[in-house]
């Protein structure tokens, strides 16, 4: 155990702990797409089990938390940023869509003008941020609103070919309003960012743990002594 073979104490022991084995990752999941097509509503449903038919737009952007533990070793904190739809007439995309590991191009299956701007969207994200090796982030599209009848329909298998042709990972059809889908989508996302994570670790959320654990023993060294 903590003293291990050679009988020294380790630094959990010295601190009166055992240091837990649990992996934390901190994610950073951009959401875009074209203005009201419900961003902060799949956000608020996802986050706070919360729905509101009154619009109010974002405005530059917003965050919100999630904090999933992922399996019995791993903890998953989602940092979700919700960008405005009229961020893409403006120039700080660059600067929110720094670091992130993944993203959600969301648009509403009622207009038809939103699924034509997803690709706007990709490819600004696609010029702006990419992974350590020089691959785009992982990236799933949500064909949002699916409570409403559709502008245009768009067979199953034609999303699936224009996934394919665009570079996005999967498409799901969502609703925040009836809450379908959105977990399902949440968790295809974050296990293909986990899937690149194990390919490619990224040395400052490595670092991030191990100073966590740190912390974590400073700050009951503290509280005992
Ligand atoms: N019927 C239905 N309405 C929805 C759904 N999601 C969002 N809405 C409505 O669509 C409107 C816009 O939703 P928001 O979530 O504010 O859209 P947004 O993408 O964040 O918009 P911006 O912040 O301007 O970029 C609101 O009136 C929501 O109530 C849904 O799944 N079904
Ligand atoms: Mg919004």
């Amino acid at each position: 155990m903590a003293g291990g073979a050679s009988g020294e104490p380790g630094p959990g022991a010295a601190a009166g702990i055992v240091v837990p084995e649990t992996q934390e990752h901190l994610f950073k999941v951009l959401v875009i797409g074209e203005l009201g097509v419900g961003k902060t509503s799949i956000i608020k449903r996802y986050v706070h089990q919360l729905f509101s038919q009154h619009y109010r737009a974002t405005i530059g952007v917003d965050f919100a938390l999630k904090v999933l533990n992922w399996d019995s070793k791993t903890l998953v904190r989602l940092q979700l940023w919700d960008i405005a739809g009229q961020e893409r007439f403006g120039n700080m995309t660059r600067v929110y869509y720094k670091e992130a590991v993944g993203a959600f191009v969301v648009f509403d299956i009622s207009r038809e003008s939103t699924f034509e701007a997803v690709l706007k969207w990709k490819n600004d994200l696609d010029s702006k941020v990419q992974l350590a090796n020089g691959i785009p982030i992982p990236t799933v599209l949500l064909a949002n609103k699916c409570d409403q009848n559709k502008d245009n329909s768009h067979s199953p298998s034609q999303m699936d070919q224009f996934c394919k042709e665009n570079g996005f990972t999967g498409w799901f059809e969502t609703s925040a309003k009836d809450n379908i889908n959105i977990d399902e989508a949440v968790r295809f996302l974050v296990e293909n960012i986990l899937a690149n994570y194990k390919n490619f670790p990224n040395e400052d959320d490595v670092d991030k743990i191990k100073l966590d654990h740190t912390t974590l023993r400073a700050e009951s060294k503290s509280q005992c002594c």
